[in-house]
């Protein structure tokens, strides 16, 4: 199996290919939790080795709630991944938070209820800290990217993960606007805690779709998928430039997560 792969891409919603990849092939991994939600997808991109999984699927089969995150992260770990850019679709709980704008998650809020979100088991207990759980570096290339390119992003915002499928009651959209959150989504948790209890860099690159229904109607996933799709391709021009931009060693503290962390 490949163990030289650099950077590994989740597709979201609206993304379930790359096309960007030279030369790919697809890999069939199985994990100890299971398999992950589609063939990996494994190719070159200005000669750096890339995956692609999305993680709802390739045909999006795979809701929310249902999605195997720790056998996506496992495989990605098993291919020698480091790094992890994590497009996602968002509704807004903010006015100013448009549909069509970027916005870079910075925290989040886990309104998750029954999701499987560690590899600490009975054995192996693991305290990761997650007080800044997505990695600064990804992230500041990810900054450098959208300013080169000119392209607009809010910064520093709190995604609140619901667990899902369904999207929020009125009450509880207009009670997460009360903890200060921006965006709402379904998958960054425990994506992102995964990723950083592996060791890995993660950071995502949130598209916003809706505004919640807070605003005014209920939210509607014909809705998502039409934002999603005027705006597809200035996220893949995103993910290009950010491949050329993520440096070859990193600096972060990412990969020393586990340090001090396990009894
Ligand atoms: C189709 S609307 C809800 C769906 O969209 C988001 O997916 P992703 O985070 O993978 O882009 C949201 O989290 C829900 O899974
Ligand atoms: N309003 C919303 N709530 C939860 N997840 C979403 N994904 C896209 N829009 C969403």
């Amino acid at each position: 199996m490949e163990k030289d792969v650099e950077i590994g891409i989740f597709g979201g919603t609206g993304i379930y290919d790359s096309g960007l990849l030279e030369n790919a092939q697809e890999i069939d991994i199985d994990t100890p939790y299971g398999k992950p939600s589609d063939t990996i997808t494994v190719g070159v991109f200005k000669g750096r080795k890339i995956a692609f999984l999305p993680r709802h699927g390739k045909k999006h089969t795979i809701p929310p709630h249902m999605i195997n995150f720790k056998a996506n992260i496992w495989a990605f770990k098993e291919l020698g991944i480091t790094r992890i850019i994590a497009p996602s679709a968002v509704g807004s709980l903010k006015e100013e938070l448009e549909p069509g704008h970027f916005v870079l998650p910075t925290q989040f809020l886990d309104f998750t209820k029954s999701r499987d979100g560690s590899f600490s088991e009975d054995g192996r207990v693991i305290h990761i800290s997650v007080a800044d759980p997505f990695c600064p570096e990804l992230q500041s290339s990810i900054l450098k990217v959208t300013d080169e390119e000119n392209i607009g992003i809010h910064k520093d915002c709190t995604y609140v993960c619901i667990e899902g499928p369904r999207f929020s009651t009125r009450a509880e959209s207009k009670f997460y606007r009360t903890t200060g959150a921006d965006i709402i989504g379904m998958t960054l948790v425990p994506e992102c805690q995964l990723a950083r209890e592996a060791q890995m860099c993660y950071a995502s690159i949130s598209t916003v779709t809706d505004y919640d229904v807070w605003a005014d109607k209920p939210v509607t996933a014909k809705e998502v998928l039409e934002t999603l799709g005027k705006n597809v391709e200035t996220t893949k021009k995103i993910l290009t430039k950010l491949i050329e931009k993520i440096p070859k060693t990193r600096t972060c503290s990412c990969a020393k997560a586990l340090e001090e962390a396990e009894f």
